[in-house]
């Protein structure tokens, strides 16, 4: 379950919900034993909230929302996968509809991005997902399946088994509309498939795929009651502690 706070919360306010989260998980009556929490702050928190996570050995990982192609240079405003990796960042995403829509980031981006990720030690959490007129023409699975080769070009098997594929409707993002259960099990189930044809089952089997558009704690057990959907990224509910405590406790429900 991974919280991409996008560009909220300054590094106070980070210091406040990352406490806030971790008492919250640790309320004594779920087991969290199988569920792995990460939150994706601003670039400006990640400092402080890995402070919070070493000092205070809090159960939560962490993760950026982009990296550069570059390892360094003069790249001015960019951040460097070395960096993330020494403030502890486990995960990073890459390829958000945002800045693929906002910062035009293309298809040859995202895979130099999914490269560099591997090359600092960070997992990338690969966005892929349709517009709403690609959805309305029926070729959101050809479509999403698109973007996934073309992120993993080239990538061997000894790193493809641990990306995490995020499916994220771009209409779903934000907007109060989830996709259904159903249309998150259709896309879910075609990238495990397609990861089964570029490697192998496996692997496919493996690998963690997540839905995210507007996940909430009223809806998120009907999206993880699907066969092909492992956790959820989530948007605006992460930046409320309790609403997003709540999405991951659904999970431990299914330890429990
Ligand atoms: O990265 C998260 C997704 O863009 C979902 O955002 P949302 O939960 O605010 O719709």
């Amino acid at each position: 379950m991974a919280g991409n706070w996008k560009m909220n919360l300054d590094h106070l306010q980070a210091a406040h919900l990352v406490q806030k989260l971790d008492w919250t998980l640790r309320d004594g009556r779920h087991d969290f034993g199988a569920v792995e929490v990460a939150v994706l702050p601003p670039f400006t928190d990640l400092r402080t909230v890995q402070t919070l996570i070493d000092g205070d050995k809090l159960k939560i990982r962490l993760g950026a929302q982009d990296l550069s192609v570059h390892d360094s240079g003069a790249y001015t405003g960019e951040v460097s996968g070395t960096f993330l990796a020494k403030l502890g960042c486990t995960y990073v995403v890459v390829g958000h509809s945002e800045r693929r829509q906002y910062h035009q980031e293309t298809d040859e981006v995202v895979r130099l991005k999914v490269q560099a990720a591997y090359k600092h030690g960070l997992t990338p959490i690969l966005c892929v997902g349709e517009a709403l007129e690609v959805r309305q023409a029926g070729e959101h699975v050809p479509h999403v399946v698109a973007q996934l080769d073309a992120a993993l070009d080239g990538l061997a098997a000894e790193q493809a088994t641990s990306v995490v594929v995020a499916y994220e409707p771009v209409w779903a993002i934000g907007t109060g509309e989830v996709a259904t259960p159903e249309d998150a099990q259709e896309v879910c189930s075609a990238i495990r498939a397609r990861l089964a044809t570029l490697y192998d089952e496996e692997l496919a089997a493996g690998v963690r795929v997540l839905y995210g558009g507007s996940v909430k704690a009223g809806n998120v057990a009907a999206i993880m009651n699907q066969e092909d959907v492992d956790g959820a990224l989530v948007g605006g509910a992460s930046t409320d502690p309790a609403e997003f405590a709540s999405i991951c406790r659904y999970r431990s429900h299914l330890t429990a």
